[in-house]
């Protein structure tokens, strides 16, 4: 797992790193240039295109003179650097990058204020203005630049992210920064470029190691963290060769009412396929027909129009709950009942999620352990409004830490907050997986991970990673729940280590 780092963190890892590999700061400078322009002609190798690089007078402008320099003897040549001089502050390495372009034939003009510049002739332009040093809103002559900026609509490519961009901490539409199309960002990506108001200012990121100090990196303290692949394998387990049903678990997918059939289908079949043992449907009779007809493996638990159900708990290994059930009262005396009864851990989703927020005393029946997988909606109704996406990070992992469960927030990048107050973020996934069902599918995963005896957090992140990596392969334009889920014992045998 990656260790994201806030600003200052990641100042000490510069400053770690010079001091640990005997590195001067101008020269990791050059390393984090380099290693910005290799992504950048990955993507954008047409050399005649005229290119502005806007350069602060800090760091980030100093990287912005280095990949001009570079980009010049890759073969460049429609360069054209601005710099923003604001201030008569400028820092060393800028200082040491500038006089080292005085050999080149790159025009540089200063801008000492917005109102300078009428137009930009280039194609594109790269953003080396201002980056982790940010310390306030912008005002003034800066917000005016950024203004005139977006109003000019170009491509533009950040140098380690956007000018006016805040790292951490909430962010709102109203914030004064450069609009970009791609951040090129150096060893992690920033925290709130895991957020959805990011993609107020940014379209995408691409992080690019630099070479910083990844033991210190690791080292730190910090909750948030990246999920990554060798994660996903060390965690995964191989099926014996003497193994049977029976070692696999009995989940028991609790969901689906006469109209949202679909919901109970595509829940119990994820478990299906993702390995349980055996699994059961909890459903109405009126959906019989159907599960019987579509799903031969899944044995019927038919529930009865009062809604009473006499569960034998110790019958399944793993109970989900909440895919189409329904907010009526009936199903609120279900979820009531099955609360009471089963007390191992379970996974709430959807409908479930709901009745909660609305008859909160069932809060206290939740066991321990329990994974929840709300989307910002059934977030926010479980944990009250939150004004940004920041908020809710907060408020997650601390309401994870007191119900002592695992909660799923949904999104691009879902996060996972673990009930020790980690908080995971889940890099895989595709806008292709942006359609309905997709969730009830994520929820049998889980269902079935826990049944075949994975921990909660283990089978959540899991579950939420393979869910996404099997989106993000899909060239498609969009992949439908149900065929998403026949690729989950492929998708997993590729994981298996
Ligand atoms: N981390 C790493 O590992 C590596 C980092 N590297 C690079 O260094 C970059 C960080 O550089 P940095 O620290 O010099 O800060 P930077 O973004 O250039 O800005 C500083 C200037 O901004 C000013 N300023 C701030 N807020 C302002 C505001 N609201 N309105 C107006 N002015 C404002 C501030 O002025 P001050 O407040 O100090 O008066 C100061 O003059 C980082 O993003 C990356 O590109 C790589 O080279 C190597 C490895
Ligand atoms: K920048």
């Amino acid at each position: 797992m990656e260790n994201l780092l806030n600003t200052e963190q990641m100042r000490a890892a510069d400053a770690q790193t010079i001091d640990s590999a005997k590195i001067s700061s101008l020269d990791l400078m050059e390393k984090a240039a380099g290693a910005f322009v290799s992504s950048f002609m990955s993507e954008f190798s047409e050399k005649y295109n005229s290119i502005a690089i806007y350069c602060g007078t800090g760091n980030n402008g100093g990287d912005g003179l280095s990949i001009a320099r570079m980009l010049h003897d890759k073969g460049f040549q429609a360069l054209d650097i601005k710099i923003v001089r604001f201030t008569e502050k400028s820092s060393a390495d800028f200082i040491a990058n500038l006089e080292a372009l005085s050999s080149y034939k790159i025009p540089v003009r200063e801008i000492r204020d917005a109102a300078e510049l009428t137009e930009e002739p280039a194609v594109l332009l790269i953003d080396a203005m201002l980056g982790s040093g940010l310390n306030k809103p912008l005002s003034g002559k800066w917000e005016a630049l950024v203004k005139k900026i977006n109003f000019w609509n170009k491509k533009v490519i950040a140098v380690d992210m956007p000018t006016g961009f805040r790292a951490e901490g909430p962010l709102t539409a109203d914030d004064c920064v450069v609009h970009a199309k791609l951040a090129i960002t150096f060893q992690r990506p920033k925290i709130n470029f895991l957020l959805p108001e990011s993609a107020f200012f940014l379209g995408e990121h691409r992080v690019v190691d630099i070479g910083l100090d990844e033991a210190y990196i690791q080292s730190l303290d910090s909750p948030y963290k990246l999920i990554e692949k060798e994660d996903i394998a060390c965690r995964l387990v191989k099926r014996d060769n003497f193994s049977h049903k029976g070692t696999y678990g009995h989940a028991l997918m609790v969901a689906g009412s006469a109209e949202t059939m679909g919901a109970a289908l595509l829940s119990a079949e994820a478990c299906l396929y993702s390995g349980a043992g055996l699994t059961t449907a909890c459903i109405p009779e009126e959906g019989l027909t159907a599960l019987n007809s579509r799903a031969p493996e899944i044995m019927a638990l038919v529930r009865t129009g009062a809604q009473e159900l006499d569960l034998n708990a110790d019958k399944y290994t793993s109970l989900g709950i909440g895919p189409g059930l329904g907010t009526e009262a009936n199903s609120l005396k279900l979820l009531t009942r099955i609360m009471r009864t089963y007390q191992k851990p379970m996974v709430l989703d959807a409908d479930a999620l709901t009745l909660i927020a609305s008859n909160y005393e069932l809060v206290q029946l939740i066991p321990e352990g329990s994974v929840l997988t709300p989307h910002m909606k059934e977030f926010d109704r479980l944990f009250g409004e939150h004004k940004s996406w920041w908020e809710r990070l907060e408020s997650g992992r601390d309401r994870a830490m007191t119900l002592g469960c695992t909660i799923v927030l949904k999104n691009r990048y879902t996060v996972i907050f673990l009930p020790d107050g980690t908080c995971l973020f889940n890099p895989t996934g595709s806008p292709a997986m942006a359609t309905g069902g997709m969730g009830d599918v994520l929820t049998g995963i889980i269902t079935s991970f826990i049944a075949q005896g994975y921990k909660p957090e283990d089978a959540a992140m899991l579950g939420v990673y393979l869910h996404g990596a099997i989106g993000q392969k899909t060239p498609d334009y969009v992949i439908p729940a149900s065929d998403l889920l026949r690729k989950l014992p492929s998708t997993i045998a590729a994981y298996l280590t």
